[in-house]
């Protein structure tokens, strides 16, 4: 089982052999990320908003779609390495389950799990102040599904939250998608793209940008760490087993690129950084697998194992890449947005002579 912040726990017996979502890492379970009772979030018709001043207020995404899509599966996958297998088992959500992701200074959000039946727009819930705090809602499509319902509903979704709050960031994922051929999967994503585009232009919301992609099945990446490179403590894994052997053969790779980078890459006064955006490097090993490390900020690296023949469809790693690390960013931002807000929100309530909770100050 992976651990977040922390050196390779003892590996567990896991049959599952699929990274199933492999652009978004697994930030593990375990104690951090159960830090709250998912069961805590609000019940159905009874939401219990964060207060904004709070230093507890985190960023919010929202997992939005229609019934069985599949978004209880993502979540209990990416964040508490369910197998993929186990989903089959999942209840239909019956209430709004909000989680705390906060496993690490890198990587803190809350999650609003959404069931699919709910009506959220029914007047009984406060959608305004839902999308008013949220960063970023991501919408789920079953793609063996006629998908016609899922757009009407995403169209509706979008427009409603674009209203109340311009700064969300609309991700669409395709999901289900071991189901299409090769051929499907690529018409599936054109269509799906072009409907979703057309209703919003109808509309006249061109600028609303909304990201579309697949959550790949089977990318040809055999184990992926997020690593933070200086102190080479991996903040993210996959839902594979990690083996120590695996582990450090990551560390010295990292290791190997920050050595030549010092030596070989700064400049003669010792300007310049060994470790930024160009960073990147390839070993091919012995056994038919590739090493692949590459920059995602200037603190993090992936480092990822390849299977020789995957490796040759480089196009479709990259691009798992660049998804996972434009997805880390969008995190990054919401935070810094998050914090920025509330930072100014606590001073202007201590003006008003208010604590930052919302109580008013009592000088005794
Ligand atoms: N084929 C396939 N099935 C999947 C995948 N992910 C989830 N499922 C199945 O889809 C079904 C519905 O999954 P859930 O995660 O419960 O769906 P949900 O959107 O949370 O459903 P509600 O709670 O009713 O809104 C389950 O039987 C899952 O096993 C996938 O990648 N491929």
């Amino acid at each position: 089982m992976s651990q977040v912040l922390g050196k390779p726990q003892p590996e567990e017996e896991d049959d599952d052999e699929e990274d199933e979502l492999v652009g978004l890492a697994d930030y593990g379970d375990g104690p951090d990320s159960s830090d709250a009772d998912p069961d805590s979030g609000a019940e159905e018709g009874v939401l219990d908003f964060s207060d904004p001043f709070s230093t507890e207020v985190k960023p919010r995404i929202l997992l939005m779609g229609l019934r069985r899509s599949g978004k209880s599966s993502i979540q209990k996958v990416v964040f508490h390495k369910m197998s993929p297998n186990e989903t089959l088992f999942l209840e239909s959500t019956n209430k709004i389950c909000r989680e705390d992701v906060s496993n690490s200074s890198f990587v803190n959000f809350q999650i609003w799990d959404f069931p699919g039946q709910i009506d959220f727009f029914d007047p009984t819930f406060d959608y305004e102040m839902i999308f008013r705090g949220t960063g970023a809602l991501i919408f789920v499509i079953d793609s063996q599904d006629d998908y016609m319902e899922a757009l009407a509903r995403l169209h509706l979704t979008v427009t409603r939250a674009y209203k109340v709050n311009t700064d969300i960031n609309f991700e669409v994922f395709i999901h289900k998608v071991d189901g299409l051929s090769d051929d499907h999967k690529i018409e599936t994503q054109r269509d799906i793209h072009q409907r979703a585009n057309d209703d919003l232009a109808d509309a006249g919301l061109e600028k609303i940008h909304l990201s579309i992609f697949f959550l790949f099945q089977n990318s040809g990446i055999e184990k992926a760490f997020l690593f933070d490179v200086v102190s080479k403590i991996y903040i993210a894994t996959d839902s594979t087993p990690v083996d120590m052997q695996t582990y450090e053969l990551c560390c010295d790779m990292i290791d190997v690129v920050i050595d030549i980078s010092c030596i070989y890459g700064l400049k003669e006064d010792g300007a310049g950084t060994p470790y930024d955006k160009e960073s990147t490097a390839i070993i091919k090993l012995n056994n038919t697998t590739v090493l692949y490390l590459k920059e995602v900020t200037k603190f993090l690296a992936l480092v990822c194992f390849v299977r020789e023949e995957s490796f040759e469809r480089k196009g479709l790693i990259d691009y798992n890449f660049h998804c996972f690390r434009k997805a880390i960013h969008e995190v990054f931002e919401v935070r810094m947005k998050m914090v920025k807000s509330r930072k100014v929100q606590n001073r202007l309530q201590k003006k008003k002579g208010a604590t930052p909770n919302g109580t008013p100050n009592v000088l005794l």
